[in-house]
């Protein structure tokens, strides 16, 4: 396949690429009615190692809950997996995407007793925006689109059937000319990107939306509060950002697993700041480029070397 990568582990065993397949009468397809992680391995000056690998799996688990959805594998044999798909393909700087779902049994809402299936792939995956993305920033859109409230869907979970949100409102900025979109929530005050969370810089503190603004838990974002706060940046965790407030902001960027710390330079064709990377966004992506890339020995419990 295109992305050079021969196998995948599906249900508990290796399976060639071309065969990891499902039923097209699988409720999952039918339901959105699956979880999923987006998790990264670099490779470092120690060899290859997955970012918060216990975090991403703790968040795996926790977002089948709401839907009764209990994996029938172990922490450690989803760890091992994962572990033994990297060396077979040799893959060192890479995105590991597990999946699971209700499977193929009876149709109708209810998952009733069908099979969870569990797979795991991973492939290379460049910088998500675009390589001169991290460099110069985004330009982004506020969607017409607002994002479902916590209160509606669980927005904790990596629900696969919830992304067609993310999907419309992406779709509908690249649609326009930008590169991705910020979706406000219900509310009309900011939540977060299709597939990132959003950070604000004023007058130097930063800032970004709690759980309660209708986000996703990011790991990613956590890391970062903790790298501005070890840097003796004072970090609103649980803010509440109007929609004006984008505007007015010094700085503005993206943290994801895919995204990595990507500023954003624009929001409807508003400059942000001196139009470009932030100096406070440098440092925090420096920081955390420095950190995966194990160019400094901290935080090494966050590291699952393979
Ligand atoms: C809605 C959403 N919000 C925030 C984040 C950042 O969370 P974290 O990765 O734990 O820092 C992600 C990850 N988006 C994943 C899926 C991207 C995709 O295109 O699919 C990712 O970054 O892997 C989201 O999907």
């Amino acid at each position: 396949d295109e992305m050079d990568v021969d196998t995948i582990w599906q249900d508990g065993s290796f399976v060639d690429w071309d065969d990891a397949t499902v039923h097209v009468l699988t409720h999952g397809l039918h339901y959105g009615s699956g979880i999923f992680e987006g998790v990264r391995c670099y490779d470092t000056e120690n060899g290859p190692a997955i970012f918060r690998w216990e975090e991403h799996l703790d968040r795996f688990y926790q977002s089948g809950q709401p839907y009764d959805m209990e994996l029938p594998y172990s922490r450690e044999e989803l760890t091992e997996a994962t572990l033994e798909l990297l060396r077979r393909e040799g893959l060192e700087s890479c995105y590991i995407r597990p999946v699971a779902f209700y499977g193929y049994g009876s149709l109708g809402v209810s998952p009733k007793d069908n099979p969870v299936n569990v797979a795991i792939a991973a492939w290379p995956w460049g910088a998500y925006l675009g390589e001169e993305a991290l460099e110069r920033g985004v330009e982004v859109m506020i969607s017409s689109w607002r994002k479902h409230a916590s209160s509606q869907i669980p927005t904790n979970a990596k629900t696969t059937g919830l992304y067609v949100n993310s999907l419309l409102a992406g779709e509908e900025a690249r649609r326009n000319g930008y590169t991705e979109a910020i979706v406000l929530n219900k509310e009309g005050n900011v939540a977060e990107g299709p597939g990132e969370n959003i950070f604000l810089v004023r007058d130097g503190e930063i800032y970004t939306p709690g759980l309660s603004e209708s986000i996703l838990d990011g790991i990613t974002r956590n890391s970062v509060i903790e790298l501005a706060r070890e840097r003796g940046y004072t970090v609103h965790d649980r803010a509440t950002i109007s929609r004006g407030e984008l505007n007015t902001a010094d700085e503005l960027f993206f943290t994801g697993t895919a995204a990595e710390v990507t500023p954003i330079r624009k929001v409807d064709n508003v400059v942000i700041g001196n139009g470009s990377r932030g100096p406070v966004t440098e440092e925090l992506q420096q920081a955390f480029f420095d950190l995966v890339e194990r160019r400094t020995d901290a935080h090494d419990e966050w590291f699952t070397y393979v």
